[in-house]
């Protein structure tokens, strides 16, 4: 039997309390006791499936090397599952000091870090770090991306076809420069599209144990109207209005910031999203525009964009048979030439760090992001570290909570499906609300929040 049972409290998590497998009554007990340990299998079954593949790709010692990684996974899966102390990471790669001191500081007056008795966000993100660490000790996996035949999949199973809409719809009306007759059309495609990018957020195989969604069945259709009673909190338009106001002035070229989350069909939304952004911001004028994408350093949260799923993706829309998509995969492949568009790589976002510390952890970063006009979060992940995965009482304004953290980045969109026990913003009576509807309606990413903070002044 699991040592762990003995260690958690069955409690739910207290109100303004770090969210914690300690608290039995928790979303992050059920995932570090059921749901991490299940990933780590997942990716056990798809080595041992694909082991001669692998082995064939890698040469050398990659036979070996297999087993070794197979062993440790399987150990690191132990040791979650029987609440040992997190280890010390070994590597000397630029995050490990940050990671290593981080569960120094976490330590009980017992003196130990354990999986069910530090923050959830410690957990997780080391249970990925770790995997990553076991791969790159090993002379044949150093750069390999254990997770991406999951994400290739995903992307092969994708509704393709949607795109040709989202295409048609921003080419003809973004193109031409804002009038007050088109004004409300062109508002209209950014509300669709924030909402579309929205929905994309439920297809993350971290969720979903792996199973890939099928979008059509998500109802990600041209305006998904049917799901706006699913969306809790809303600031769409003041980001819109936001956004059409910079662009009225030509003065200098606009910058934003998109810190993507997963692969696939998200993804594929989110560059429709910045191709609206990028042609909405040129019509008004040329060299008006710069969108970066930041992505993850290494394979995480399963269906995380990686620079090279990030190119792939590009690639594979490029290649489409059909004309009309492949024209667009070019027209994003002509963004990133003409440097409109740019992937940018940092190790921040794979640290356990909430962001109230990136000053402090990854300076160069927040400065560079100090510059942008507005900074775009998408995902669950990206929430949990923004707000600083607490227990927050919900109905507490977005604002309030960043300003509480001392986060002073400013014009921030945060993009996001529920899936952890964490939220902000939300008006009085909507968690009642939805405690009647779903039990599990903080667990299951059938509902969003769009926040948009202009300054926390
Ligand atoms: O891809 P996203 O939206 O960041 O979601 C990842 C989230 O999904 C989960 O795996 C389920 O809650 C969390 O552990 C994590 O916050």
């Amino acid at each position: 039997m699991c040592e762990c049972q003995d260690m958690s409290m069955d409690l739910t998590t207290p109100r303004n309390a770090y969210l914690s497998a300690f608290y039995k009554r928790s979303f992050a007990y059920h995932t570090v006791k059921n749901r991490m340990p299940i990933i780590l299998t997942q990716l056990i079954d798809m080595l041992s499936r694909n082991k001669e593949m692998i082995t064939q790709q890698f040469g050398g010692d990659a036979s070996e090397d297999l087993k070794t990684v197979i062993g440790e996974i399987s150990k690191l899966k132990y040791e979650i599952q029987t609440n040992k102390p997190l280890a010390k990471l070994q590597t000397q790669d630029e995050d490990i000091k940050l990671y290593n001191n981080h569960i120094d500081k976490q330590a009980t007056e017992e003196g130990e870090t354990t999986y069910f008795n530090t923050i959830w966000l410690l957990t997780e993100c080391y249970m990925y770090r770790r995997i990553r660490e076991i791969f790159s000790l090993t002379e044949s996996f150093k750069n390999f991306d254990y997770f991406q035949s999951f994400k290739e999949e995903q992307f092969h199973q994708c509704n393709l076809e949607i795109l040709k809409f989202w295409k048609k719809c921003i080419s003809d009306n973004l193109l031409a420069p804002t009038t007050d007759s088109n004004k409300l059309a062109q508002q209209a495609i950014f509300q669709n599209l924030i909402k579309a990018i929205l929905w994309g957020n439920k297809c993350d195989l971290s969720i979903s144990l792996g199973k890939i969604l099928n979008n059509t069945d998500l109802l990600f259709n041209t305006d998904a109207d049917n799901l706006d009673k699913f969306i809790l909190t809303d600031d769409r338009t003041n980001f819109i209005e936001y956004f059409f106001k910079i662009n009225e002035s030509q003065d200098r070229a606009k910058l934003f910031d998109i810190v993507l989350d997963n692969s696939g069909y998200e993804l594929i939304q989110d560059l429709c999203f910045a191709t609206a952004i990028a042609l909405f911001c040129s019509s008004q004028g040329p060299g008006q525009v710069k969108i970066r994408f930041h992505v993850k350093a290494i394979p995480w949260f399963i269906s995380d964009v990686t620079k090279n799923d990030f190119s792939w993706t590009v690639e594979q829309i490029a290649q489409s048979p059909d004309t009309e998509l492949s024209a667009l995969g070019k027209q994003w492949k002509g963004f990133l030439n003409d440097n409109i568009w740019e992937v940018v790589v940092h190790s921040f976002w794979t640290t356990p760090f909430e962001f109230k510390y990136m000053e402090e952890v990854a300076p160069d970063l927040y400065s560079q992001l100090s510059q942008s006009d507005a900074i775009i979060f998408k995902g669950d992940l990206n929430y949990r570290k923004l707000f600083g995965e607490k227990n927050w009482d919900p109905c507490t304004p977005s604002k309030r909570v960043l300003k509480e953290l001392n986060f002073k980045l400013s014009n921030i969109l945060v993009i996001r499906t529920i899936k952890a026990d964490i939220v902000v913003g939300l008006k009085p009576g909507i968690v009642e609300e939805c405690e009647k509807q779903d039990a599990q309606w903080m667990a299951n990413g059938d509902y969003g929040v769009i926040h948009f903070v202009n300054s926390v002044d």
